[in-house]
């Protein structure tokens, strides 16, 4: 069975000093694979691979947990609007929800679930349900998001799976395989292609990178990490420099610098359902 605990009773190393008795949900594979979902926002706040001395994801130390909050770090589930790239409020809604858990019965997996209420209703008028599959294993951790409209009209939506990597050194991080994607670039602006066989971050970066590859790697001094993903066809890569970061109240000093955002999005051409229809995008990480 799935292991269920209020973060308040047992707090874990990652997110001790955290004060909350938000339930959160503890997978664990046979091979000592590890992860931790809150149900506020079915949102994976801490992954450790099979064999590995230390979380491979970030989570601010400074994270908000409180109610309408999103929680800066792990992965943030972005839906049904990408950024503020819509009249939606920013990132959507289902990132500051509780979702439910639905299915419990493997230690290693569990699959939570949104659905519209008179709340997201105010927000987006539509019916839905949203399932989120995460799943740990070696030295993976896959998370799929499925979006059904359960309504008796089309709608459209932008998503992403907004993963925060943890990183030893920004300076010595760097992203392969996005040379001649298109870029879209909020802080340089207009679009051009990726011209770098390795993207390094130094400052501010917030890029949409259109139909990305579905596979990434991410090298942070001796780690390696793949990225893979599978129905979201675009990336966004974002950290936010020095500058940003000192205004974000809920980001820890210096956090930018161990953690880089490698997002799998749906962004550059939202996807549209018709009553009935199903859509799944999933984002894999493959530690080592
Ligand atoms: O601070 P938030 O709302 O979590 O957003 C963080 C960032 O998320 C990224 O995905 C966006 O591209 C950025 O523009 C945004 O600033």
């Amino acid at each position: 069975m799935t292991e269920r605990e209020a973060q308040s009773s047992k707090p874990s190393p990652g997110s001790a000093g955290h004060e909350s008795a938000r339930e959160r949900i503890v997978l664990q594979a046979a091979d000592g694979a590890r992860a931790e979902v809150y149900l506020h926002g079915a949102h994976v706040t801490s992954w450790t691979p099979a064999g590995a001395d230390r979380d491979a994801l970030f989570l601010s130390a400074n994270a908000d947990f409180g109610d309408g909050k999103a929680i800066r770090g792990g992965i943030p589930v972005i839906f049904p609007q990408f950024a503020a790239e819509g009249p939606l409020p920013k990132h959507g809604f289902a990132r500051d929800r509780a979702w439910r858990l639905v299915a419990g019965e493997r230690p290693d997996q569990a699959l939570f679930e949104l659905a519209d209420t008179p709340e997201t209703r105010a927000i987006w008028n539509h019916a839905f349900r949203a399932e989120l599959r995460v799943t740990v294993s070696g030295a993976a951790l896959e998370v799929a998001l499925t979006v059904q409209n359960t309504g008796d009209t089309p709608f459209s939506f932008t998503a992403a799976l907004h993963t925060y990597l943890r990183v030893d050194d920004i300076a010595r991080t760097v992203l392969r395989g996005l040379r001649g994607t298109r870029i879209r670039d909020k802080v340089a602006g207009g679009d051009r292609v990726e011209e770098a066989d390795e993207l390094r971050i130094a400052g501010e970066v917030d890029r949409v990178y259109l139909d990305a590859p579905p596979s990434l790697e991410m090298v942070d001094g001796e780690r390696r990490m793949t990225i893979q993903s599978n129905g979201f066809p675009d990336t966004v890569v974002w950290n936010p420099g020095a500058a940003l970061a000192a205004r974000l109240a809920d980001l820890e000093p210096g956090g930018e610098r161990r953690m880089l955002c490698v997002e799998a999005a749906a962004v550059g051409t939202p996807v549209h359902l018709e009553p009935g229809a199903r859509w799944t995008g999933s984002q894999t990480l493959t530690a080592g």
